[in-house]
């Protein structure tokens, strides 16, 4: 992956001739920038260039991919919400495709995909180290301790969530996060939380909505009697076998 990405940073100086301020304004050109910075102090290597399209690429794909995958399952088992949501996208947009505006006022599709998200949490675990020891309610954490922040177990628990915590049930969230968590973070944290949360939060969002509102306004889906519920945590919780749904044009 390396190799291509520098392929990719090469294309690019090509293209603009060597000169910095045509690299672009996009992420790859202010990643360039930074590579060429007249102050050594700032400059950051090719490596980390690559690296940060790494993981900006990582984040970014298969998280949105796998929050979509579940979604879908959802939508395509429980089509009482599916058609909630499709009124919703018709009402706002009609055939048009999805507009900012209009992507803001998704009210029924922001409920499910945070029901999603809270049942199946692409990245199930936030993990930290101790920098200095500290003392967090009654423990006590020492130097250098590994911390695992169980989301998926958070976003789980009956004591947050309710006896009926394993039920798809989008109204959950029909006065916002903070009314559905009682005001507690932690207990929906699929982005993470403080200074670290996903930067790519709202674009992940955005993303789902319109990724969603196109394949709604085009098609019904029921759940394919081919599909296996086998969730399987290869880095983000997948579906190991896919979802297959029987798509049906409007
Ligand atoms: C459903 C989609 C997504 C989920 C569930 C998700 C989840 C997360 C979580 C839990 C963290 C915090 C990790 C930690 O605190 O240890 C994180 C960080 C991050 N995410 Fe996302 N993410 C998603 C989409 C995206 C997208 C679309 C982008 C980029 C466009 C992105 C870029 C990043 C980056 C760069 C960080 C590291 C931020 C930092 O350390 O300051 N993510 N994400």
């Amino acid at each position: 992956m390396r190799d291509s990405i520098i392929g990719i940073i090469k294309q690019r100086e090509r293209a603009a001739n060597g000169e910095v301020d045509n690299f672009g304004t996009d992420f790859l050109g202010l990643l360039m920038k930074a590579n060429h910075d007249a102050d050594e102090d700032n400059r950051i290597t090719v490596d980390e260039v690559a690296d940060e399209c790494k993981n900006f690429y990582f984040a970014a794909h298969e998280t949105t991919a796998t929050l979509l995958s579940w979604t879908i399952l959802l939508l395509a088992i429980h089509t009482d919400w599916q058609e909630k949501a499709r009124q919703e996208v018709l009402k706002l947009f009609g055939q048009q495709h999805p507009n900012s505006e209009g992507i803001g006022r998704l009210k029924m599709m922001n409920m499910i995909i945070n029901e999603s998200l809270r049942l199946y949490p692409p990245v199930i675990a936030l993990l930290r180290k101790v920098k200095c020891a500290v003392k967090l309610g009654n423990f006590i954490l020492p130097f250098n301790t590994n911390l695992n922040i169980p989301t998926l177990a958070f976003h789980h628990d009956p004591q947050l969530w309710g006896e009926d915590v394993n039920l798809f049930k989008p109204e959950r969230f029909s006065e916002g996060v903070a009314k559905a968590t009682n005001n507690n973070p932690a207990a929906f944290q699929t982005f993470g939380l403080g200074p670290r949360i996903c930067v790519g939060m709202n674009f992940a969002n955005n993303e789902a909505k319109i990724a969603l509102s196109m394949l709604l306004q085009r098609y019904t889906f029921t759940l394919s009697p081919a599909y296996i519920h086998s969730p399987v945590h290869m880095l983000m919780v997948r579906p190991q076998h896919g979802v297959q749904v029987i798509l049906h044009a409007l």
